[in-house]
């Protein structure tokens, strides 16, 4: 059984691969001339990695002559939303014709193989308060260029499928989180800040956004888990939400964060980590992805972020 990964070496990416090694499976994964290997480094020698810009169909479709996967975990995105809004044609190109390319190239060369898509929470976008935990039939209202682009993968994937019979299942995960997560994520850059303080590299004060934001997070680990399980069990053409089923505020996330350290600190909200639109709140219902895969969460939040943390701690 061969795998392939496309942005191997982002953070759900390495994860994926730890997770594919762990199980036995060969693993190859799509990389850039820019990437950034120190994800994956110390997995390289059990890897295949392919250079691939995946918005270039002719690079795409050699890619697929060669590697012709029974699996593909289809994690490359540009996935963070505030760069959306500064490039948004930028993100809808990358996201959307990268897995329009990949279609493609299993249609040509008659693969068989199944595709996970890494659709998203953010593609519900404004949600209405009686509408928490959030189900799979619920409206899709989104709120960023970056949503827009997940609603085009998530719709693209299901047209696919329903044209074409190509087996794609679709994720819709909530905000997860964990060791190697960008900086520029909300979990990450409140972790790596309190690292930077106790190492005295930084004054004693937190620069945050909007702290008042509810998000549902689930570990990383426990997500790659998921993605395995909606290609073993999933329905092909199915859409599921990964989520927790509980939320906290981002202020709540940070407080739990501060209790795992001895630092005390002021807050100081920075005009500029304020979006244009941000979602409220992003709570799911995972029950369907539970029924059909047997998913569910296994790592509790405090453990994650106390995981994040260790690993900012390692870095600083
Ligand atoms: C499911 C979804 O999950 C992620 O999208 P995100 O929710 O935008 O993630 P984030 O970590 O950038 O923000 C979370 C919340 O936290 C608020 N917030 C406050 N203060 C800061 C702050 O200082 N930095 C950031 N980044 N956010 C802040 C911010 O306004 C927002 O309400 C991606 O994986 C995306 O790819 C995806 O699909």
């Amino acid at each position: 059984m061969k795998a392939l990964v496309t942005g191997i070496s982002g953070f759900v990416g390495s994860h994926m691969a730890e997770f594919l090694l762990a199980k036995g499976v060969e693993v190859a994964g799509t990389i850039r001339q820019r990437s950034r290997m120190e994800h994956i480094a110390h997995i390289e020698q059990d890897i295949k990695l392919v250079e691939c810009e995946l918005r270039d169909p002719i690079s795409v479709e050699q890619m697929m002559d060669r590697e012709r996967p029974d699996l593909i975990f289809h994690l490359a995105a540009q996935s963070f939303v505030p760069t959306s809004w500064n490039s948004p044609i930028d993100t809808i190109h990358n996201n959307v014709a990268g897995q329009i390319h990949l279609f493609e190239a299993i249609r040509r060369f008659g693969l068989s193989t199944k595709v996970q898509i890494a659709c998203s929470s953010e593609e519900y976008g404004q949600v209405e308060p009686n509408e928490v935990p959030i189900r799979e039939d619920n409206p899709l209202r989104p709120l960023s260029p970056y949503a827009v682009s997940k609603v085009a993968q998530d719709y693209l994937a299901y047209q696919y499928y329903k044209s074409y019979g190509i087996h794609v299942v679709r994720t819709r995960t909530f905000n997860h989180t964990g060791p190697r997560r960008g900086e520029n994520f909300v979990t990450s850059n409140f972790a790596k800040q309190i690292a930077e303080i106790e190492k005295g590299l930084r004054p004693p004060v937190i620069h945050v956004g909007n702290l008042q934001a509810k998000r549902d997070f689930t570990d990383v680990r426990d997500v790659v888990r998921g993605y395995w399980l909606a290609l073993e069990a999933g329905t092909p053409g199915e859409c599921y939400n990964i989520a927790t089923g509980s939320c906290c505020t981002i202020e709540e996330m940070l407080n739990l964060l501060l209790s795992l350290s001895d630092v005390k600190v002021d807050i100081q909200e920075d005009p500029l980590r304020m979006r244009p639109s941000d979602v409220e709140i992003l709570l799911g219902c995972s029950a369907k992805f539970h029924a059909d895969t047997g998913w569910k969460p296994e790592i509790p939040f405090r453990q994650t972020m106390t995981d994040l943390l260790n690993y900012w701690r390692g870095k600083v």
